[in-house]
Protein backbone atom coordinates (compact mmCIF):
# COMPACT_ATOMS: atom_id res chain seq x y z
CA UNK A 1 0.00 0.00 0.00
CA UNK A 2 1.37 3.30 -0.91
CA UNK A 3 2.53 5.97 1.97
CA UNK A 4 -0.59 8.75 1.88
CA UNK A 5 1.46 12.03 0.53
CA UNK A 6 0.23 14.43 3.09
CA UNK A 7 1.94 16.32 5.66
CA UNK A 8 -0.14 16.23 8.97
CA UNK A 9 1.20 18.86 10.55
CA UNK A 10 0.29 21.23 7.61
CA UNK A 11 -3.36 19.30 7.43
CA UNK A 12 -3.78 20.50 11.56
CA UNK A 13 -2.94 23.74 10.64
CA UNK A 14 -5.32 24.37 7.68
CA UNK A 15 -7.79 22.49 10.29
CA UNK A 16 -7.29 24.73 13.33
CA UNK A 17 -8.09 28.00 11.48
CA UNK A 18 -10.57 26.49 9.30
CA UNK A 19 -13.48 27.96 10.93
CA UNK A 20 -12.48 31.57 9.56
CA UNK A 21 -12.04 30.59 6.38
CA UNK A 22 -15.41 32.27 5.01
CA UNK A 23 -13.92 35.46 6.98
CA UNK A 24 -12.67 37.97 4.89
CA UNK A 25 -10.73 39.52 7.69
CA UNK A 26 -9.10 36.29 8.75
CA UNK A 27 -5.74 35.03 7.38
CA UNK A 28 -7.68 33.61 4.50
CA UNK A 29 -8.09 37.42 3.29
CA UNK A 30 -5.87 36.99 0.73
CA UNK A 31 -7.33 33.99 -1.25
CA UNK A 32 -10.68 35.70 -0.90
CA UNK A 33 -8.77 38.87 -2.15
CA UNK A 34 -7.04 37.15 -5.15
CA UNK A 35 -10.12 34.45 -5.94
CA UNK A 36 -11.86 36.61 -8.61
CA UNK A 37 -8.68 37.36 -10.65
CA UNK A 38 -7.94 33.85 -10.78
CA UNK A 39 -11.13 32.49 -11.22
CA UNK A 40 -11.72 35.04 -14.16
CA UNK A 41 -8.27 33.86 -15.43
CA UNK A 42 -9.60 30.06 -14.80
CA UNK A 43 -13.00 30.81 -16.57
CA UNK A 44 -10.68 32.91 -19.53
CA UNK A 45 -9.14 29.58 -20.13
CA UNK A 46 -11.82 27.05 -20.25
CA UNK A 47 -14.89 28.35 -20.25
CA UNK A 48 -16.50 27.00 -16.77
CA UNK A 49 -19.58 26.94 -17.90
CA UNK A 50 -21.34 23.21 -18.30
CA UNK A 51 -17.73 22.17 -17.49
CA UNK A 52 -17.08 18.87 -14.94
CA UNK A 53 -14.52 20.44 -12.21
CA UNK A 54 -12.29 18.74 -9.74
CA UNK A 55 -10.51 21.63 -7.37
CA UNK A 56 -8.02 19.73 -5.58
CA UNK A 57 -7.11 20.93 -2.10
CA UNK A 58 -10.31 23.06 -2.40
CA UNK A 59 -10.12 23.66 1.84
CA UNK A 60 -13.13 25.58 2.19
CA UNK A 61 -14.40 26.34 -0.85
CA UNK A 62 -13.62 29.82 -1.88
CA UNK A 63 -12.88 28.86 -5.85
CA UNK A 64 -14.88 25.41 -5.99
CA UNK A 65 -18.08 27.70 -5.02
CA UNK A 66 -16.90 30.42 -6.94
CA UNK A 67 -16.99 28.08 -9.82
CA UNK A 68 -19.43 26.33 -9.19
CA UNK A 69 -21.55 30.21 -9.16
CA UNK A 70 -20.30 30.43 -13.19
CA UNK A 71 -21.72 27.25 -13.96
CA UNK A 72 -19.43 24.87 -13.89
CA UNK A 73 -20.50 20.76 -11.78
CA UNK A 74 -17.81 21.13 -9.27
CA UNK A 75 -16.11 18.41 -6.85
CA UNK A 76 -13.98 19.15 -4.24
CA UNK A 77 -11.73 17.39 -2.49
CA UNK A 78 -8.91 17.96 0.34
CA UNK A 79 -7.89 15.96 3.31
CA UNK A 80 -9.21 18.35 5.86
CA UNK A 81 -11.57 17.26 7.42
CA UNK A 82 -12.76 20.31 9.61
CA UNK A 83 -12.14 22.37 5.82
CA UNK A 84 -14.63 20.45 4.38
CA UNK A 85 -16.96 20.51 7.08
CA UNK A 86 -16.99 24.50 6.94
CA UNK A 87 -16.66 24.29 3.21
CA UNK A 88 -20.21 21.87 3.15
CA UNK A 89 -21.75 24.40 5.94
CA UNK A 90 -21.27 27.61 4.08
CA UNK A 91 -23.34 25.91 1.06
CA UNK A 92 -26.40 26.42 2.79
CA UNK A 93 -25.54 30.41 3.02
CA UNK A 94 -24.87 30.62 -0.19
CA UNK A 95 -26.86 28.41 -2.19
CA UNK A 96 -24.05 27.04 -4.55
CA UNK A 97 -23.92 23.44 -5.28
CA UNK A 98 -20.14 21.39 -4.38
CA UNK A 99 -19.84 17.90 -4.26
CA UNK A 100 -16.89 17.99 -1.13
CA UNK A 101 -14.72 14.91 -0.78
CA UNK A 102 -12.42 13.68 2.47
CA UNK A 103 -9.92 12.14 -0.22
CA UNK A 104 -6.15 12.33 -1.46
CA UNK A 105 -6.04 13.34 -5.52
CA UNK A 106 -3.74 9.90 -6.13
CA UNK A 107 -6.81 8.17 -4.47
CA UNK A 108 -9.25 9.76 -6.30
CA UNK A 109 -7.58 9.25 -9.23
CA UNK A 110 -7.93 5.61 -8.83
CA UNK A 111 -11.01 5.79 -8.56
CA UNK A 112 -12.06 8.59 -11.25
CA UNK A 113 -9.61 8.40 -14.52
CA UNK A 114 -10.06 11.13 -16.78
CA UNK A 115 -13.47 12.16 -15.23
CA UNK A 116 -12.71 15.96 -14.79
CA UNK A 117 -12.82 18.70 -17.91
CA UNK A 118 -10.88 20.82 -15.58
CA UNK A 119 -8.96 20.21 -12.80
CA UNK A 120 -7.42 23.03 -10.45
CA UNK A 121 -4.76 22.53 -7.77
CA UNK A 122 -4.29 26.31 -5.83
CA UNK A 123 -2.20 27.05 -3.29
CA UNK A 124 -1.81 23.68 -2.24
CA UNK A 125 1.16 22.00 -4.03
CA UNK A 126 3.61 23.75 -1.27
CA UNK A 127 1.81 22.28 1.33
CA UNK A 128 2.54 18.34 0.30
CA UNK A 129 5.81 16.24 0.93
CA UNK A 130 5.65 15.05 -2.82
CA UNK A 131 4.29 17.39 -5.32
CA UNK A 132 4.59 15.35 -8.51
CA UNK A 133 2.74 12.71 -7.34
CA UNK A 134 -0.14 15.54 -6.84
CA UNK A 135 0.48 16.77 -10.30
CA UNK A 136 0.69 13.07 -12.06
CA UNK A 137 -2.98 12.74 -9.88
CA UNK A 138 -4.25 15.82 -11.38
CA UNK A 139 -2.93 14.29 -14.91
CA UNK A 140 -4.82 11.32 -14.51
CA UNK A 141 -8.22 12.64 -13.34
CA UNK A 142 -8.56 15.35 -16.61
CA UNK A 143 -9.68 13.85 -19.75
CA UNK A 144 -7.82 14.40 -22.84
CA UNK A 145 -7.87 18.07 -23.88
CA UNK A 146 -8.92 18.92 -20.76
CA UNK A 147 -7.29 21.51 -18.85
CA UNK A 148 -5.28 21.61 -15.46
CA UNK A 149 -4.18 24.69 -14.05
CA UNK A 150 -1.95 25.02 -10.42
CA UNK A 151 -0.42 28.09 -8.43
CA UNK A 152 1.95 27.87 -6.12
CA UNK A 153 5.16 30.36 -4.40
CA UNK A 154 8.26 30.45 -6.02
CA UNK A 155 11.63 29.81 -4.28
CA UNK A 156 14.19 32.70 -4.16
CA UNK A 157 15.27 35.17 -2.42
CA UNK A 158 12.44 37.72 -3.68
CA UNK A 159 10.10 35.06 -2.88
CA UNK A 160 11.23 34.30 0.81
CA UNK A 161 11.42 38.05 1.30
CA UNK A 162 8.29 38.97 0.25
CA UNK A 163 6.17 35.66 1.20
CA UNK A 164 7.79 34.88 4.48
CA UNK A 165 9.25 37.81 5.77
CA UNK A 166 7.04 40.51 4.23
CA UNK A 167 3.25 38.44 4.13
CA UNK A 168 3.93 36.61 7.43
CA UNK A 169 5.84 39.19 9.72
CA UNK A 170 5.85 42.14 8.38
CA UNK A 171 2.44 42.79 6.83
CA UNK A 172 1.01 40.29 8.60
CA UNK A 173 -1.30 38.99 6.15
CA UNK A 174 -0.72 35.86 7.19
CA UNK A 175 -0.20 33.78 10.70
CA UNK A 176 3.90 33.51 10.90
CA UNK A 177 4.50 29.44 9.76
CA UNK A 178 2.58 29.32 6.81
CA UNK A 179 4.48 28.85 4.45
CA UNK A 180 7.88 26.53 4.83
CA UNK A 181 10.35 27.96 2.09
CA UNK A 182 12.42 24.62 1.17
CA UNK A 183 9.14 23.63 -0.18
CA UNK A 184 8.46 26.34 -2.36
CA UNK A 185 8.45 25.01 -6.01
CA UNK A 186 10.25 26.95 -8.60
CA UNK A 187 8.07 27.49 -12.48
CA UNK A 188 11.34 25.09 -13.86
CA UNK A 189 10.16 22.53 -11.45
CA UNK A 190 6.61 22.50 -11.92
CA UNK A 191 7.17 22.41 -15.59
CA UNK A 192 9.34 19.52 -15.76
CA UNK A 193 6.34 17.41 -13.22
CA UNK A 194 3.86 18.08 -15.69
CA UNK A 195 6.48 17.42 -18.76
CA UNK A 196 6.38 14.11 -16.29
CA UNK A 197 2.61 13.66 -15.81
CA UNK A 198 2.50 14.51 -19.83
CA UNK A 199 0.77 18.11 -19.46
CA UNK A 200 1.60 20.52 -21.74
CA UNK A 201 2.20 23.98 -20.32
CA UNK A 202 0.56 26.58 -21.90
CA UNK A 203 0.87 29.28 -19.86
CA UNK A 204 2.78 30.65 -17.10
CA UNK A 205 1.87 34.06 -15.23
CA UNK A 206 3.03 35.96 -12.11
CA UNK A 207 0.79 37.36 -9.24
CA UNK A 208 1.63 40.42 -7.92
CA UNK A 209 0.62 42.16 -4.17
CA UNK A 210 1.27 45.66 -4.29
CA UNK A 211 1.53 46.63 0.00
CA UNK A 212 1.04 50.27 -0.92
CA UNK A 213 -2.50 50.09 -2.99
CA UNK A 214 -3.20 46.54 -1.68
CA UNK A 215 -3.93 45.43 -5.13
CA UNK A 216 -2.86 41.82 -6.44
CA UNK A 217 -2.66 41.95 -10.26
CA UNK A 218 -2.06 39.33 -12.77
CA UNK A 219 1.51 40.01 -15.17
CA UNK A 220 4.04 38.92 -15.97
CA UNK A 221 6.35 38.88 -12.38
CA UNK A 222 6.64 35.00 -11.47
CA UNK A 223 8.94 35.94 -8.93
CA UNK A 224 6.66 35.20 -6.06
CA UNK A 225 3.18 33.87 -7.04
CA UNK A 226 3.04 32.47 -10.33
CA UNK A 227 -0.15 30.39 -12.03
CA UNK A 228 0.26 27.68 -14.75
CA UNK A 229 -2.28 26.54 -17.27
CA UNK A 230 -2.01 23.02 -18.48
CA UNK A 231 -3.41 20.63 -21.09
CA UNK A 232 -3.29 17.00 -21.19
CA UNK A 233 -3.12 16.02 -24.85
CA UNK A 234 -6.28 15.14 -26.69
C1 LIG B 1 -3.70 27.42 1.26
S1 LIG B 1 -5.04 26.29 1.27
C2 LIG B 1 -5.67 26.54 -0.36
C3 LIG B 1 -7.14 26.24 -0.48
C4 LIG B 1 -7.72 26.41 -1.87
N1 LIG B 1 -7.05 25.58 -2.86
C5 LIG B 1 -7.65 27.84 -2.32
O1 LIG B 1 -6.69 28.19 -3.03
O2 LIG B 1 -8.53 28.64 -2.00
C6 LIG B 1 -4.25 24.69 1.13
C7 LIG B 1 -5.21 23.53 1.21
O3 LIG B 1 -4.52 22.33 0.86
C8 LIG B 1 -4.99 21.30 1.69
N2 LIG B 1 -4.03 20.22 1.71
C9 LIG B 1 -2.80 20.20 2.26
N3 LIG B 1 -2.22 19.01 2.05
C10 LIG B 1 -3.10 18.27 1.33
C11 LIG B 1 -3.08 16.97 0.77
N4 LIG B 1 -2.02 16.19 0.93
N5 LIG B 1 -4.15 16.53 0.09
C12 LIG B 1 -5.23 17.34 -0.08
N6 LIG B 1 -5.32 18.59 0.42
C13 LIG B 1 -4.26 19.04 1.10
C14 LIG B 1 -5.21 21.96 3.04
O4 LIG B 1 -6.05 21.21 3.88
C15 LIG B 1 -5.80 23.28 2.61
O5 LIG B 1 -7.19 23.21 2.52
Amino acid sequence: MSTLNADPAELQKFSELAHRWWDPASEFRPLHEINPLRLGWIDGKAALAGKKVLDVGCGGGILAESMSAVGADVTGIDLSEKALSVARLHLFESGHKVDYRLVSAEAFADENPAAFDVVTCMEMLEHVPDPASTIAACARLVKPGGHVFFSTLNRNLKSYVFAIIGAEYVLKLLPAGTHEYAKFIKPSELTRYCRQARLDTQELIGMSYNPLTKVYSLGRDTDVNYLLHTRRPG
